[in-house]
């Protein structure tokens, strides 16, 4: 089997000619065939730039991108995207509207191809029988399959979709999420797709890279990403994860909430510290757990029931927030644990091997800004 990488970046840098700084900065990955890599990240970091440097509707000023070991792209030239082998479904579906579906999913087949691929295609996304539908007859998520079959029809090496989702409704958008894993896997199909959505990278891709600034600050299955951030930007964005000031004092961190003793969750990287310095302290909303106590120092500021769980908002002694997610069944009579009214006082524990500590940074996700907690 085949194992050279079908995606290649190598050092791509691209600045648009109005912007003061590139939008793609010296970024480089690999993609092996059959992989699906999600492209995750805040708005305005890149993502759709670097899927269209890919697509061949930018040119990088640096560096180069090659597709299935053919090098498409560099700063001398580029071949066109129609010249590229891949297939691309966007946000908006770009269906013809005046084309049934057979003849929107024909529309990229070249004379060479046959009419079984149209059909096969069709059966894929499981919309055999609705082959001379207009677009206009059409739920969002059969219009978004069949743009998906358009795509995969040609058999191109790569397929690039642009927030296939996001103009879907949740509940579709959540059986979609799992449709497309299983119709990418089903043909051995690589891909990449962008999204802003955590949830949905960690659904349907192999591989997630986390976007910022142009750049890929950690790339790596969904689980690496999850239990190995490499900073807390990629914690807070993946994980959601909460993150409050703590200080070495010489044997322990201390925080507002209590001290840890952190020696296995510092990364090898991590710079020496001296008495009295701080660093950011990543403590995951799943790995609170909380115990009513009248000597509690943390209360319970509001409950939401999401299903399987609970999220509580916690107010720390200063009334900065921090979030907990507890299984709804572990209920009350069996741990204490849940479910709490707001106003009750509560004691926290916390494992510290869950923990993880990253150097002091100002520059955090956008929206998890005004989270910092004083240390006591
Ligand atoms: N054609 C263009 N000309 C000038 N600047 C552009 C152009 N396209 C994008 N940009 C800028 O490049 C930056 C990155 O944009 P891009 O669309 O790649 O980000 P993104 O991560 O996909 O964001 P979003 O999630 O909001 O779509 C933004 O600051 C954007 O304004």
């Amino acid at each position: 089997m085949n194992s050279s990488p079908v995606l290649q970046l190598q050092q791509v840098t691209h600045q648009f000619p109005n912007r003061p700084a590139p939008t793609v900065y010296n970024l480089s990955l690999d993609l092996e065939p059959g992989e699906i890599l999600a492209l995750l990240g805040p708005s305005g970091c890149g993502k759709t730039t670097l899927l269209r440097l890919i697509a061949g509707f930018e040119q990088p000023q640096q560096g180069e991108v090659a597709i299935a070991g053919r090098i498409v792209a560099n700063a001398d030239g580029m071949v066109p995207p129609e010249q590229r082998s891949v297939g691309m479904v966007f946000q908006d579906f770009a269906l013809f509207p005046h084309l049934t579906v057979q003849e929107n999913i024909a529309f990229g087949l070249g004379k060479g191809d046959s009419r079984g691929q149209v059909s096969e295609a069709i059966a894929l996304v499981g919309l055999t029988g609705y082959e001379r539908a207009y677009p206009h007859e059409l739920s969002g998520g059969q219009q978004q399959r069949v743009a998906l079959a358009r795509a995969l029809a040609p058999r191109p090496s790569l397929v690039l979709l642009d927030e296939p989702l996001s103009n879907l409704d949740v509940q579709v958008r959540l059986y979609l999420r799992q449709e497309v894993r299983d119709i990418l896997k089903a043909t051995g199909t690589t891909a990449v797709f962008v999204t802003h959505d955590q949830e949905e990278a960690m659904a349907i891709a192999d591989q997630v890279a986390v976007m910022r600034h142009g750049q890929i600050e950690q790339q790596g299955p969904p689980e690496a990403l999850y239990r190995a951030p490499v900073s807390r930007f990629v914690a807070e964005f993946v994980t959601q994860a909460n993150v409050l000031p703590a200080r070495w004092n010489g044997q322990i961190w201390e925080t507002e909430i209590g001290s840890f003793d952190l020696k296995s969750s510092l990364s090898d990287n991590f710079p020496a510290f001296s008495k009295g310095e701080t660093a950011d302290l990543m403590i995951r909303p799943e790995d609170i757990q909380i115990q009513p106590s009248a000597s509690g120092t943390v209360t319970v500021g509001d409950r939401q029931f999401l299903g399987r769980d609970y999220r509580y908002t916690l107010l720390t002694p200063s009334g900065n927030k921090l979030y907990a997610r507890i299984p709804a069944d572990r209920t009350s009579s069996a741990s204490g644990a849940a479910p709490l009214p707001p106003g009750t006082l509560v004691h926290l524990t916390i494992h510290p091997a869950a923990l993880k500590l990253f150097p002091t940074t100002e520059d955090v996700v956008d929206g998890a800004k005004g989270r910092s907690l004083p240390v006591a």
